[in-house]
């Protein structure tokens, strides 16, 4: 730290332009000090003012960062998180293959998830999408029911998040934009004025936003689009069994220690298959490690 820096929390970005929050909650734009240097949403960051704006001088090393990679480009959801929140709801009916990537890319940074499945006054749907989760609660992994147009299931979800930063990732119309209109009071209103400092003109979900739950600033959201194309190229296809709970501890007892769980003889995870471990999540693995075992390198 040089004289004259200052701490700052990236609330938001747009291209490579920041809107930070100072520690006595001030707010302001930031632009970055060398090319190469890139703040995402959550990163702690030395800056310095110059007339009403700023320059980012510093970023702090990360705790995590979660973020997707494809064949083109990586891309970062946001960095310093306590959890991950995915959101899912009985309409429209979720992609499993989204789900199972979300929550790999969470596990591979450590980070816990938490599944919510929203509009659970849509009864019959719900069931539907709830019973296609059950191979998810019966690896551990919790998932919660959810009412947001009532009251059902927000306290608890509010006692989830409490003290934490949480990153929300949901495919589009299950309800993100509700549930940060129920969870922050002001949040239309921190939206605007967002959109006024990074000049964007568009809304929320087109671009990562910090939100902050809480008077105190303890508890943030933090909403970010891009669930929908979720590449996980960073992972090598060898891990991929090591991110996924129900396949885990089966995979070391293959006969091969490498085994690739697609065909080798004497696989404990193939025979496992149809008790342990569903058909369904056995071929979102398989079609998985096709695809990173056939990614590039680097
Ligand atoms: N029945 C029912 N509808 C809900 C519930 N929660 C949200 N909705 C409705 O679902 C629709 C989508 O909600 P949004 O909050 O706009 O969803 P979103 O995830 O922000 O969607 P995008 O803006 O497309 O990313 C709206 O019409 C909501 O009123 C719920 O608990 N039950
Ligand atoms: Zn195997």
């Amino acid at each position: 730290m040089k004289t004259g820096w200052l701490q700052g929390l990236v609330v938001a970005t747009h291209g490579r332009h920041c809107w930070i929050e100072t520690d006595s909650g001030e707010r302001r734009l930031c632009h970055p000090r060398g090319k190469r240097q890139t703040a995402v949403v959550g990163d702690r960051v030395w800056w310095q003012p110059s007339r009403d704006e700023g320059t980012i001088e510093q970023v702090e090393p990360r705790r995590n960062l979660l973020y997707r990679q494809d064949a083109v480009r990586t891309k970062s959801f946001a960095a310093n998180l306590d959890q991950v929140l995915v959101l899912l709801a009985a309409e429209p009916v979720f992609s499993e293959s989204q789900l199972n990537r979300a929550l790999i890319a969470a596990r591979a940074e450590g980070l816990p998830a938490i599944v919510a499945l929203n509009k659970s006054d849509l009864a019959e749907p719900f069931q539907q999408a709830w019973s296609r989760l059950q191979p998810y609660r019966a690896m551990g992994q919790r998932v919660w029911p959810l009412s947001l147009t009532r009251e059902a299931g927000l306290s608890d979800l509010r006692a989830e998040l409490e003290g934490k930063t949480t990153l929300v990732l949901g495919p589009s119309g299950v309800g993100k934009s509700t549930l940060v209109n129920r969870l922050v009071p002001d949040a239309a209103a921190a939206t605007s004025e967002i959109s006024r400092a990074l000049n964007t003109g568009r809304h929320t979900t087109t671009s990562t936003t910090w939100y902050w739950i809480d008077r105190s600033r303890h508890t943030a959201l933090i909403d970010s689009p891009g669930f929908q194309e979720f590449g996980l190229h960073h992972i090598p296809a060898p891990k991929l069994a090591l991110l996924m709970p129900d396949f885990e501890s089966l995979a070391g007892q293959c006969r091969f220690h490498n085994c690739s769980h697609l065909h080798e003889p004497d696989c404990a995870v193939r025979a496992a298959v149809g008790h342990g471990i569903t058909p369904q999540r056995y071929r979102l693995y398989a079609e998985l490690y096709e695809e990173l075992a056939a990614a590039p390198r680097y």
